[in-house]
């Protein structure tokens, strides 16, 4: 690291966001951030808003209301200083099944303008990184859907961001397979060089972050680490007293 931690911008920065469809106010006011070497979960129930957030914060939506940067940079004022620095990880597919998973990497580094040379290292770097180093010359249609995943996570790690968000990573993995993400994604941030942001209904996926938002009908209704959160030691009682909400342990 050239730079320490405490002196760096936060990895992602969201200032009094706010976005409506029609008459829905799906996030009102909405502030939090992300340090280097930080994961927060961001945690609502179906509807809460975390979509609609990540679709803010990388730009799919220009809400008008609020600011967001990313390790300082302005997404509405530069926002390709921003892009450039952040690496996402959507809830839908984004590899091409009938290629390997070598040749999307290849694909999603030329998005980036990294050389073939170049991006032949920083493949080798992120399958390592995610631990899938056997599978450069698979197809992705013969993964499993962990496989999947991680295949996703080294997409989104190829240029090296400062900040991940991840929209529901897990989705539709077997216990084990979500167990693997979540433990890879947690042991990404312990370098120091990145950020994370993890949106998630699931309690169980939230108990080793190093903070929580909750998010509620588009509102942070809380936010702080997980023990602060359970203080008589039952995550799944505190939130749905602070949510009245049902929610997947
Ligand atoms: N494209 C859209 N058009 C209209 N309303 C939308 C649209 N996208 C989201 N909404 C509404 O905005 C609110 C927030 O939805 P959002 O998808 O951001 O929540 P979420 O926390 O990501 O939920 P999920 O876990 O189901 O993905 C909801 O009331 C939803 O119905």
């Amino acid at each position: 690291m050239t730079q320490d931690v405490a002196l760096r911008p936060p990895a992602l920065l969201v200032e009094g966001v706010s976005h409506a469809f029609g008459l829905t106010r799906a996030l009102d006011g909405v502030s939090l951030q992300v340090m280097a070497g930080q994961f927060v979960a961001l945690l609502g129930i179906n509807g809460a808003g975390k979509s609609t957030l990540i679709n803010v914060a990388t730009r799919l939506y220009d809400s008008g209301a609020g600011r967001v940067a990313i390790a300082g940079h302005d997404l509405r004022r530069a926002p390709s200083a921003a892009l450039a620095r952040l690496g996402v990880v959507f809830q839908s597919r984004a590899l091409d099944a009938d290629l390997t998973v070598a040749q999307n990497l290849h694909y999603h580094a030329a998005l980036h303008g990294i050389g073939r040379a170049e991006a032949r290292g920083r493949i080798a770097e992120v399958l390592a990184l995610v631990d899938l180093q056997d599978k450069a010359r698979a197809r992705v249609a013969t993964l499993s859907g962990g496989q999947v995943r991680r295949a996703e996570i080294a997409r989104a790690l190829i240029h090296r961001p400062e900040v991940m968000i991840l929209d529901e990573p897990t989705t539709g993995l077997d216990v084990r397979s979500r167990a693997e993400v979540l433990a890879l994604t947690q042991r990404l941030t312990r370098t120091g060089a990145v950020g994370v942001l993890w949106a998630t209904h699931l309690l169980a996926e939230v108990t080793e972050a190093d903070a929580i938002i909750v998010l509620h009908q588009g509102r942070v209704l809380w936010s702080g680490p997980p023990q602060d959160l359970a203080r008589e030691g039952d995550l799944t009682a505190a939130f749905l007293s602070l949510t009245g909400a049902q929610a997947a342990a």
